[in-house]
């Protein structure tokens, strides 16, 4: 049986690529405000399984359901727009654009919602200082460090409020000391405003900052909070 009361749930995904098969039966949940850490060796889908949840890529088989609405159901501009006002995102690489200054990067998914530009960068600065890089405002992501950098993509991710955040190995580039830290700084953030975190890692030290941890294995995985 499905989790009661879960934001985001898969059930019994199945994705190839072409001869490769990259799901083969995944099942995860997230509650509003959980911490999921999805873990598992290389090339084993987790990815895979994110990009589905995220609506990114369409499964072959298998529902995902987020809040209520069949995503898999749902036309291509929908789910667009729903990744839009919903969800956040972090990659390994922040993905700065690299013409705009930190609090112009910060700003712009507020900007593209249709919040003004004043307002969007008072915003933007908040979240700077409260992930603690405030003096990298003005600066463009190729004047900071690494570790800088997915502060202010964290900033990004988190500022217009998301329901749920997917952060694809966040601190992958990152040596430990930055990488607990911006760690720490995405969770406490996360927790204080109800959002998910989707967070997929293969290191231990980094899913520690997890609630929960579901494990990906040849494309298969198990959420225990699902019930038979
Ligand atoms: N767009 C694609 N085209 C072809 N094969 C793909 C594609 N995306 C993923 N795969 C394959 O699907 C399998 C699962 O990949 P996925 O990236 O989801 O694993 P992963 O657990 O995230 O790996 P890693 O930890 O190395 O990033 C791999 O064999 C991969 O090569």
């Amino acid at each position: 049986m499905i989790p009661s009361g879960s934001l985001l749930v898969a059930d019994a995904l199945r994705k190839s690529f072409g001869p490769t098969t990259a799901l083969d039966g995944a099942s995860f949940s997230v509650h509003p405000g959980e911490v999921v850490a999805v873990m598992g060796p290389s090339g084993s889908g987790k990815s895979t399984l994110l990009h589905c949840l995220a609506g990114i890529v369409r499964p072959d088989s298998g529902t995902v359901v987020y809040d209520g609405r069949e995503l898999t159901a749902l036309p291509d501009a929908e789910r667009s727009a729903l990744r839009r006002t919903d969800f956040g995102f972090v990659f390994q690489f922040g993905q700065l654009v690299p013409e705009l200054s930190c609090v112009e990067n910060v700003a712009l998914p507020l900007r593209l919602s249709g919040v003004k530009r004043k307002a969007a960068e008072r915003t933007a600065l908040d979240w700077l200082e409260r992930l603690e890089v405030e003096d990298a405002a003005r600066k463009r992501p190729g004047d900071i460090s690494g570790g800088q950098g997915q502060r202010v993509a964290v900033a990004r991710a988190l500022a217009p409020s998301p329901k749920v955040v997917f952060a694809d190995e966040p601190t992958g580039a990152l040596d430990s000391l930055n990488g607990e830290r911006v760690m720490s700084l995405l969770t406490d953030a996360a927790r204080l405003q109800n959002t998910a975190v989707v967070l997929v890692t293969h290191e231990a030290r980094v899913a520690a900052y997890s609630d929960r941890e579901i494990v990906v294995r040849d494309g298969r995985s198990r959420d225990p909070e699902f019930t038979v």
